[in-house]
């Protein structure tokens, strides 16, 4: 049995927030201008509204505007590139995130493709996966970017360990395995169609639940001592009949064996946010610089 660590995500962000609010503080106090972020959202999705809610509180806290375009679902797609050119346009507007998942009619590459890439600070644009696929400085998506971050802050140096990440979506398993790979980690990635799942798991240093499949991913895959992030958010019902949210992997049973995890909430979702402020920064740097 080990000790298991809790990776306080939610503690980290928030200092992360306070330094970013002082970087803001200087750069405007430098160049007169406020960085800018824009948030789209399209259709009343519950879960969503939450977010961007969070995003919006923060930014602002930050010292940064926040741009909020709230759109009916019914929107047609010319409608939104319209607006996504509008914010291209925009000298206020240094960052661009149109929240997904997007309605059904309405093609999110298509979506994605119209962001000037220097405003992309999602990092979903093929010009800055593709920067980061080829080492190059990019945007990089925020929530691997946070992830990375407590991964470093927990073991320093991730050289040589074996990281399993179980998902391969493009905003956050195939990302993520980039910038692990860019770590000097040996990489794994993992889907539904792996073979013994499980005993892929189990030689990880390094294991990432990426699924949105709750408490898939038992205490019984997990090497002992390795560090556990779990990026999954899923709402479930509790005993109590409420919704309560737990990750992909079964917290409970990873303690006595994971060296460290990650909870749900108060883990990866607060460093989602604080990164997307920190390239809000740098993008806003780098358009008026
Ligand atoms: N904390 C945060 O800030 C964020 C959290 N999330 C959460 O992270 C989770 C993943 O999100 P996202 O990447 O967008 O999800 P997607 O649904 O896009 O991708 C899920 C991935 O998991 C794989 N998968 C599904 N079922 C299994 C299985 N039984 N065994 C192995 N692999 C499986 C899929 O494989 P295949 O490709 O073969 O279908 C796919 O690659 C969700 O819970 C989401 O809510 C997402 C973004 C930010
Ligand atoms: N273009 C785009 N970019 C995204 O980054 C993006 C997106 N679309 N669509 C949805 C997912 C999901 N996501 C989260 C961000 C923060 C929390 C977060 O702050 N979670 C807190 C609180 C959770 C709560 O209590 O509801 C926590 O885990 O502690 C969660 C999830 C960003 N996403």
């Amino acid at each position: 049995m080990v000790e298991t660590r809790l990776i306080d995500g939610k503690a980290f962000a928030e200092t992360m927030r306070a330094r970013l609010k002082d970087e803001v503080a200087a750069f405007v106090a430098a160049t007169g201008v406020t960085p800018g972020l824009a948030v789209v959202l399209v259709g009343e999705d519950p879960a969503s509204a939450v977010y961007v809610r969070n995003k919006g509180k923060q930014t602002a806290e930050a010292g940064m505007t926040s741009i909020e375009h709230k759109l009916p679902a019914d929107t047609a797609q010319d409608d939104v590139l319209a607006l996504v050119r509008a914010l291209n346009a925009d000298p206020a507007v240094h960052g661009i995130l149109v929240q997904l998942p997007l309605p059904a009619h309405i093609d999110a590459q298509a979506v994605l493709a119209t962001i000037d890439p220097a405003k992309d600070v999602d990092g979903f644009h093929v010009v800055n996966a593709g920067r980061l696929a080829v080492g190059l400085d990019a945007l990089a998506p925020c929530t691997p970017l946070g992830c990375v971050m407590l991964l470093k802050d927990t073991l320093g140096s991730l050289a040589g360990l074996e990281a399993v990440v179980v998902g391969r979506s493009n905003i956050v398993g195939k990302p993520l395995a980039q910038l692990l790979l860019r770590e000097d980690c040996t990489v794994t990635i993992a889907h539904s169609r792996t073979r013994d799942l499980p005993g892929v798991c189990r030689r990880a240093d390094i294991l990432i639940g990426a699924v949105g499949r709750p408490e898939m991913i038992r205490g019984d895959w997990i090497k002992p001592g390795a560090t556990v992030i779990d990026v999954g958010i899923n709402r479930v019902a509790g005993a109590d009949g409420k919704n309560r949210l737990v990750g992909d992997v079964a917290f409970n049973e990873a303690q006595g064996i994971a060296g460290a995890i990650t909870p749900v909430p108060g883990g990866v979702g607060p460093m989602t946010i604080a990164c997307l402020l920190a390239n809000t920064l740098t993008a806003a740097r780098r358009q008026v610089g």
